[in-house]
């Protein structure tokens, strides 16, 4: 018996198309790349899946074995890339506004013959609906980690041998007609690094990218009532330069007293010709990158933006922006933690993720119309703001490697949640006090059985009135991109529930007695989750959501695992009596009244927690200041207890004046700035002449520019430069 030799892996490869199948095929046999040393054939493709259970003979008899183990495998894959008979999911309506679309990049020349190229992981692709418009792609990952096949639902999927013509010709063109009539469109480039985000954006000049096809197409429409003018952006740790301003000057992102963003210090170049837009384009990224030192420093990564604006033109020659267009590349994700050799990068990465993920909390919130978006949170999503929301259209392109990458998994992951949600359920601020005394679990339980799961996080300002932020307090956890939130160390929850799409889900931790909860995941006010520390090694591996027939209905099970891998604890806390659903808004407050303790059965931590800090809260503003005497005027020694009571409320209303004088301190503060004159305003450290002028250019748009701290990033300060201002202003009053 002839001994059987098992066929690595990475000398299979796949192909997602029959074409490309067919071209490389051809390619192999001229390369014999990827050979397989068998009787009468050279070349094959397999699945990675397949070719980890199959053994192949290196003797010609076995051949014919093999070829019908291949061909099957073969008739498999073509059968599911082509029809969609073979659903393998049951199909969900794709909901939102926001158009996903992946694109799976070609191979690279060196990734055909290497093993990296060679161990695909995308298997398949299903295509279901008949109609162009209303068709949904399911992507199939086998994660070679943990032998698991991720499945994820988008709009479209482009795949190798689909050029960028293509996609501009299905994405881009239907929208150019909508953007002449006034309204913007957004395209934005997402995905692991290299990933073909530029290329399919930018693309070169033998293979022209999205803006430049269609600036041509722009250039063909515009008549003489109509002219278009560019401009080209990059965002460098949160920080927008102008890139075709030699000087690289760095943008403001203002708001005037309407709420409109003006892009302070944006050059915008008018464009007549193709090429002078080629010249442009190309010169403008060069510019970018030559302000980079040359020699070892690797290059900065960012992301870069194109800005199409559609003028229209009156006879007097002036001109008014109606429309635009947004091309936007963004850095590729990558895990920083993983991919840090020397740590030299590990701020970098953690920096653009960050900005990544909130980024997709914006785009989340406006496909979920949801009534906060938190714009303040990303300079980019700032510059985005007025192309964003209602019918501006917004497509995203997933750019996916074409072999077996985390990376490339955790963002299609992240952008196929934007096809799952639906629009969540406006709280009344009367729930808001829950949300920092436990931790919150909020599922979208879309029909479709993906669900969400997100973090109570701090509201940041914004300049909406003060009355429509009391009442527009949106609860729902919106932090669905969560920069922890690492798909490769951590499983994606799937919460299935049929019903009630709608319907956020509280959630109690149960600490039981065997239940590890890492004490550092842990925030002050309780939040389980928070979106401050990248890549933290503890993290919640997955939690599902089960309806427990035997019980009441309306109680469900959850399971939450937890990984720390500092002390390789896994640990799992089911808990039984702490599920609750909010059926609708118009019952939301009544049903809060019941979310947090079950009477009937004994309350959670979290209850008791609450119980115990109004109890507290209570007994310490029911204290006397002054011990009382007993009747029996007998005289007795003081109760100690009753007086470190005593000093433990007096020392708590010491530090709430104390925050009331930082708050008083804040708004003065603020009030001086938007009012100083401009000789007052150099006066103040930080604040210097520059941003004193500035200051009062943004008076003059705005009575009040700044409402709160968080206005003050407008003049270019950070949060820790407005911290030590802060700081230096509390110091100033003592000096
Ligand atoms: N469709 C394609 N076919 C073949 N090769 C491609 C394709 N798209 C991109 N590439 C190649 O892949 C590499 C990476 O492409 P690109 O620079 O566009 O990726 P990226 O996602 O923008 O990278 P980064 O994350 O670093 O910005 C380049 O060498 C490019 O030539």
């Amino acid at each position: 018996m002839e001994r059987l030799r098992t066929l690595p892996v990475s000398k299979a490869k796949v192909i997602s198309s029959l074409e490309e199948r067919e071209g490389l095929c051809e390619r192999g046999r001229r390369e014999k790349a990827g050979e397989v040393h068998g009787g009468d054939f050279k070349y094959t493709t397999v699945t990675p899946s397949s070719a980890r259970f199959f053994s192949v003979s290196i003797h010609n008899g076995y051949s014919l074995i093999l070829r019908l183990i291949f061909q099957s495998a073969l008739i498999n894959q073509v059968s599911m890339a082509s029809s969609s008979r073979t659903q393998t999911k049951p199909s969900s309506i794709l909901s939102g506004k926001v158009r996903v679309s992946a694109r799976i990049r070609g191979f690279r020349d060196h990734e055909l013959t290497s093993d990296v190229g060679c161990s695909s992981s995308i298997t398949s692709v299903h295509k279901a609906g008949d109609s162009e418009h209303s068709e949904k792609v399911t992507l199939s990952f086998d994660d070679q980690t943990s032998s698991r096949k991720n499945e994820y639902d988008v709009d479209h999927c482009y795949l190798q041998n689909e050029d960028t013509a293509l996609i501009f010709s299905k994405e881009i063109k239907p929208q150019i007609a909508r953007v002449f009539e006034g309204e913007n469109s957004t395209f934005i480039a997402f995905g692991a690094r290299s990933s073909g985000k530029t290329c399919t954006i930018q693309g070169s000049e033998e293979n022209p990218g999205l803006g430049m096809l269609a600036m041509g197409e722009i250039l063909k429409t515009v008549g003489e009532k109509h002219a278009v003018a560019v401009s080209i952006y990059e965002v460098v740790h949160n920080h927008v330069y102008d890139v075709l301003d030699a000087k690289n000057t760095e943008v403001q992102v203002l708001e005037d007293a309407q709420g409109k963003i003006m892009l302070k210090g944006l050059s915008k170049v008018r464009v007549t010709s193709l090429p002078e837009f080629q010249k442009l384009y190309s010169s403008g990224v060069t510019s970018s990158k030559s302000t980079q030192k040359i020699t070892l420093e690797a290059p900065r990564r960012s992301h870069k933006a194109l800005m199409i604006h559609i003028l229209a033109c009156n006879e007097g020659g002036n001109s008014k922006c109606i429309g635009k267009m947004n091309f936007v590349d963004l850095a590729g994700y990558e895990n920083a933690r993983r991919n840090s050799i020397d740590g030299t990068n590990f701020i970098e990465g953690t920096q653009i993720n960050k900005s990544l993920n909130a980024l997709l909390n914006v785009i989340h919130a406006v496909n979920a119309n949801e009534a906060r978006v938190p714009y303040r949170e990303s300079k980019l999503a700032r510059v985005l703001q007025d192309s964003l929301p209602g019918n501006n259209h917004i497509s995203m392109i997933v750019c996916l490697n074409p072999f077996f990458c985390p990376d490339t998994i955790h963002a299609i992951t992240l952008a196929s949640r934007l096809k799952n949600i639906k629009p969540v359920s406006v709280l009344s601020s009367s729930t808001k006090k829950y949300s920092n005394s436990g931790v919150m679990l909020s599922a979208n339980k879309a029909n479709s059985g993906v669900g969400v799961f997100s973090t109570t996080k701090k509201l940041t300002n914004s300049r909406l009135p003060l009355s429509t932020k009391k009442t527009n307090t949106v609860l729902k956890g919106r932090n669905l991109f969560d920069s922890k939130e690492d798909v490769n160390d951590t499983k994606e929850q799937v919460l299935s529930t049929e019903n009630n799409p709608s319907n956020v889900v509280k959630l109690d931790i149960c600490n039981g007695g065997s239940t590890h909860v890492p004490e550092k995941k842990c925030t002050s006010d309780g939040a389980l989750f928070s979106s401050d520390v990248e890549d933290i090694s503890s993290t919640i591996l997955a939690c599902s959501l089960e309806e427990i027939p035997e019980l009441d209905t309306k109680q469900e099970r959850v399971s939450l695992e937890f990984k720390d891998e500092d002390v390789s604890v896994k640990a799992q806390s089911n808990c039984t009596d702490l599920m609750h659903h909010v059926n609708g808004d118009d019952n939301i407050e009544k049903e809060n009244n019941h979310l947090i303790v079950n009477e009937s059965q004994s309350p959670s931590l979290t209850a008791r927690l609450i119980e115990l800090r109004e109890n507290l809260k209570s007994f310490c503003s029911s204290t006397p200041l002054s011990v009382s005497r007993p009747h029996d005027h007998e005289p007795k020694t003081p109760i100690t207890t009753h007086k470190l009571e005593l000093s433990n409320c007096q020392s708590g209303t010491f530090s709430k004046h104390n925050s009331g004088m930082k708050h008083s301190l804040v708004q003065d503060y603020l009030q001086f700035l938007n009012s100083a004159s401009k000789d007052e305003l150099k006066g103040i450290p930080g604040i210097g002449k520059k941003r004193a002028s500035y200051i009062l250019e943004l008076r003059e748009e705005s009575p009040e520019p700044f409402k709160s701290l968080d206005d003050l990033q407008d003049i270019g300060l950070s949060a820790k430069q407005v911290k030590t201002m802060m700081k230096k202003a509390a110091a100033h009053l003592f000096s």
